[in-house]
C-alpha cells in the first residue's frame, strides 16, 4: 500500500510538471500571437512550433506514465507518452518518452535477456489517478498483456504502447531507410505496429518527416475512422489518412468496378492503353477546314494535320505542353501551302502570312478540336462515355453511362493521366519564381560592403532553394491539409495497411508520392479480397525497390482466441494450403457455434437481443440484405475487430472473405446459415438458433 501511495504521488508530480510546462507553452504562444514586432513568417513559425508542442503535451493527459523500469545499477526510469525534464536540476529526465532509446528495455527485456533490468512495473491508471500497478519478471506474456487483450473493445482502436511485444518492438524500431514489408496473419498487430512505427519515426526523424508528413493508406473510411485515434493518442498530427479512393485531390470514391474491369484497370498493361487514349485525342480532321486568309484560302485537311501531328509528337513533350508545338507546326505547313498559292508575293510576305495564320481564329479553334487541352478527368470521362472510343481501344467493358461516378480503380488511372497530359504546366515556373525571389533576397543580404569577409554570410548558411521553401511556409494550412490537397505532394514516409488489396497501378501511384521509398507496408496475402490485389510481395516491390526491401513477419495473434482460430485454420487451408495459421496468445473457453435457420432476419434479431456487451458486428455477403443491426460486408470488415461477431451465409462468400469475416472476433463467434455450410466450416459446434 505504501508503495502504491508513493507511486501515486510520483504520477501526480509528473502531472504537475506537465501542467506547468503546458502553462509555459501557452503563455509563450499567447506572446507570439500578440508580438507585432516580429516578422510575419517568424511569428508564424513560432506559433506553429508552440501549437505543436501544446498538442503533444495535451495528448499526454490520458495515461501520462505507464510504467517503470528498475535497473541493475539501482536507477529507475519512468516511461510515458512524452518526455519530461526537470529544468531546475540540469534537465534530469523525469519521464522518458516511450520512443526514446532509453525506453527500449521496457519493451524488449525478457527473463532470458533482461537488458540490465531487475524489474518492470506496469501502471494501471484511470484518468490522472494511478489505480494500481503490477510487477512482472520480465515475461511479456504476463498480466498486462492478458488484461489488455481481454478488455472489451471500443469503437476506435487503442494504442498499445504499454504492452508492445518484443517481435513488434523490433519492427517498430527497425532501422531500415527503404521499404519494409510486415506480414502476419489476422490479429498479429500489423496495424498497431505500423502506426507505432510512424510515431517512432516521427520522433526519431522529426526534422525530415515533419516537413513532408506521413501518408497512411487504409482500405476504407470505416477502417481509417477506427485507427484514426491511435496516432493522435501518441501525439502525432502531421499524418494524412486516405483510402485508395481518396488519393486524388478533390475526389472521393468508394465505388468498385466489377472484378474483371478491376483487374484490367489495376494491371500495368493499362499504361499502353492510357498512352493510346491520349494519342486517340490527337486527331485528324474528318473534313478539310477552310482557313480564309487575306490573299488566299488554305485548307487544313488530314494530310496537313498528319504532318503537323508527326512533328508535334517528335517533340517528345507531354500532351498539353505539345499543343503549342502542334499549332506552330500547322502554321508552318499551311504557310508553305499559302505561299505557293499567292501569285504576287511582296517583301516580307512570309512573315505577314505567318502572323495572320497564328492569330487566325478558325485555326485556333481547329487546334482545340484536333489537339484539345485535356484534364485527366476529361480524358477518361470522354473515353468511358464513348462506346466507340472504348471499342477502338479494345476495352468495350470500360464503357459507362454519362455522369456515372468514378471508381476506386480509376484513381491511379487519373493520376497516371495527369502525368501523361502535363497537368500543372505552370508549376515548375512558379517554383522557379519562388527561388528567383529567394535568390534576390540573398543577394541583397550579401551585398553589404561593410561586412567582414571572415564572418559567415547569409548565403553560406542557406541556399535559395531552402529559403524558397521557407517562403512557402506562408501557407497557413496544416501540413496534412496542404499535402492532401496537392497531387504532386511527396511524403517523407508512407504506410500502407491491408497492402495485399492494392493493384499494380495503386503501387505506381504510391511510389510516385514517396520518391525516398521510405515505406512501411503491412498486409497478409491470405486475406486478399480484391481481384487486382497482390499475389506476392516481390511482384509488387522489385520494380520500385529492387532487392532493397526488407521483410519481417509477425506470428502471434493477439485478437482472436484459439477457439476461433481453430475454425479459421480450415478456411485458411482453402485459401492457401501452404499458409501457416498465426498462433493465438489466449484461449477464452467460448466455443464458436453455427446454427442453421429458416428465418435469417429473425435469428439475427434474436442474437442481437442477447446483448453480450462490448462491440458487435454482423458480417454478411453483399447479396444478403434487409437485416437488422449493424451489418457490414467482409470487405468493410477488413482490419476491424469486434467482441462479438455473427457471420451470415458463409457459403455465399469467397474463401478469402470467409477467412476475414471469421477472424474479426475478440471473444465470441457465431455463424447463421440457411443452406449447408462449406466443408471447411464443419468443425463448428452446431447449435440451435436462439430464435428464427
Ligand atoms: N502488444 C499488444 N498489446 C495489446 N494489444 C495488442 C498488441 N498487439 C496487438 N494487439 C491488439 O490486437 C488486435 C489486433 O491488432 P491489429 O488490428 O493491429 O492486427 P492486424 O494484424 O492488423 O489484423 P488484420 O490482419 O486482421 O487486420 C488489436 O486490438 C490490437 O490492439
Amino acid at each position: 500500500m505504501e508503495e502504491l501511495l508513493a507511486e501515486r504521488e510520483r504520477v501526480a508530480f509528473l502531472y504537475r510538471k506537465l501542467d506547468a510546462q503546458r502553462a509555459v507553452a501557452l503563455r509563450a504562444l499567447e506572446e507570439a500571437l500578440g508580438d507585432t514586432t516580429a516578422q510575419r513568417w517568424q511569428r508564424e513559425v513560432s506559433v506553429r512550433t508552440l501549437s505543436d508542442q501544446l498538442s503533444r503535451l495535451r495528448v499526454a493527459d490520458d495515461g501520462l506514465c505507464f510504467g517503470r523500469t528498475d535497473h541493475v545499477d539501482g536507477t529507475r526510469t519512468y516511461i510515458g507518452r512524452v518526455g519530461l525534464f526537470d529544468e531546475q536540476d540540469e534537465y534530469e529526465p523525469l519521464l522518458t518518452d516511450w520512443r526514446a532509446p532509453a525506453a527500449r528495455p521496457f519493451y524488449v527485456a525478457t527473463a532470458a535477456v533482461p537488458e540490465g533490468l531487475t524489474r518492470r512495473r506496469h501502471f494501471h491508471t484511470r484518468g490522472r489517478r494511478l489505480q494500481d500497478f503490477h510487477d512482472d519478471e520480465l515475461r511479456l506474456d504476463g498480466v498486462a498483456l492478458t488484461a489488455a487483450l481481454d478488455a472489451p473493445r471500443e469503437e476506435v482502436m487503442r494504442d498499445i504502447v504499454a504492452t508492445i511485444q518484443v517481435e513488434q518492438d523490433e519492427i517498430i524500431r527497425f532501422d531500415h531507410p527503404g521499404v519494409l514489408v510486415v506480414e502476419g496473419g489476422p490479429g498479429t498487430g500489423k496495424t498497431a505496429v505500423a502506426l507505432h512505427r510512424v510515431a517512432y519515426l516521427l520522433y526519431t526523424q522529426r526534422e525530415r518527416l515533419a516537413k513532408r508528413g506521413v501518408l497512411v493508406v487504409g482500405p476504407n473510411s470505416g477502417f481509417l475512422r477506427y485507427i484514426g485515434n491511435v496516432l493522435p493518442s501518441l501525439g502525432e498530427t502531421d499524418v494524412v489518412f486516405a483510402s485508395p479512393g481518396d488519393l486524388m485531390p478533390r475526389l472521393r470514391t468508394v465505388r468498385e468496378d466489377v472484378p474483371e474491369v478491376q483487374r484490367r484497370k489495376g494491371g500495368l498493361g493499362i499504361l499502353d492503353l492510357l498512352a493510346a487514349a491520349v494519342a486517340q485525342r490527337q486527331e485528324l480532321p474528318a473534313e478539310p477546314v477552310p482557313i480564309e486568309l487575306e490573299h488566299c484560302v488554305v485548307h487544313l485537311d488530314a494530310a496537313v494535320a498528319e504532318v503537323a501531328r508527326t512533328r508535334a509528337r517528335q517533340a517528345g513533350l507531354l500532351h498539353n505542353h505539345t499543343r503549342v508545338v502542334f499549332h506552330e507546326a500547322l502554321v508552318d505547313v499551311l504557310l508553305d501551302v499559302a505561299l505557293a498559292e499567292i501569285d504576287e508575293p511582296w517583301d516580307g510576305v512570309a512573315a505577314d502570312v505567318r502572323r495572320e495564320l497564328y492569330a487566325h481564329r478558325e485555326l485556333r479553334a481547329a487546334v482545340d478540336v484536333l489537339w484539345p487541352a485535356l484534364t485527366p478527368r476529361r480524358l477518361l470521362a470522354e473515353l468511358y462515355e464513348s462506346p466507340d472510343r472504348c471499342a477502338e481501344l479494345g476495352v468495350p467493358e470500360f464503357h459507362r453511362e454519362v455522369g456515372r461516378a468514378w471508381t476506386v480503380s480509376d484513381v491511379p488511372l487519373l493520376d497516371e493521366a495527369a502525368e501523361l497530359l502535363g497537368e500543372h504546366a505552370l508549376k515548375p515556373k512558379e517554383e522557379k519564381a519562388g527561388q528567383e525571389y529567394a535568390q534576390g533576397v540573398l543577394e541583397i543580404l550579401d551585398t553589404d560592403p561593410t561586412m567582414d569577409p571572415d564572418l559567415l554570410r547569409a548565403v553560406d548558411l542557406i541556399d535559395a532553394e531552402h529559403l524558397a521553401e521557407r517562403h512557402e511556409e506562408r501557407d497557413h494550412r496544416y501540413l496534412a491539409e496542404r499535402a492532401a490537397a496537392d497531387r504532386e505532394w511527396t511524403y517523407g514516409h508512407v504506410v500502407v495497411d491491408e497492402a495485399q488489396e492494392l493493384s499494380e497501378m495503386d503501387w505506381r501511384l504510391l511510389f510516385r508520392r514517396c520518391p525516398s521509398k521510405s515505406m512501411t507496408i503491412v498486409g497478409d496475402l491470405s486475406q486478399r479480397q480484391s481481384a487486382a490485389g497482390a499475389r506476392g510481395w516481390s511482384d509488387v516491390l522489385d520494380r520500385y525497390a529492387g532487392s532493397r526491401w526488407a521483410y519481417r513477419e509477425l506470428t502471434l495473434n493477439y485478437r482472436t482466441p484459439a477457439e476461433v482460430m481453430d475454425v479459421a485454420a480450415a478456411v485458411l487451408a482453402e485459401v492457401d494450403p501452404t499458409a501457416t495459421v498465426p498462433r493465438s496468445v489466449r484461449r477464452n473457453g467460448i466455443a464458436p457455434w453455427a446454427a442453421e435457420v429458416a428465418d435469417l432476419r429473425g435469428a439475427v434479431a434474436a442474437e442481437l437481443a442477447l446483448r453480450h456487451g462490448g462491440t458487435v458486428a454482423v458480417i454478411a455477403p453483399e447479396s444478403v440484405t434487409d437485416l437488422p443491426g449493424p451489418v457490414i460486408t467482409p470487405r468493410e470488415a477488413k482490419g476491424l475487430e469486434f467482441d462479438t461477431v455473427l457471420v451470415l451465409e458463409p457459403h455465399l462468400m469467397a474463401a478469402g472473405e470467409r477467412y476475414v469475416a471469421l477472424t474479426r472476433a475478440t471473444q465470441r463467434l457465431g455463424v447463421l446459415h440457411t443452406a449447408p455450410l462449406p466443408a471447411s466450416l464443419h468443425g463448428l459446434r452446431p447449435r440451435a438458433a436462439t430464435g428464427g
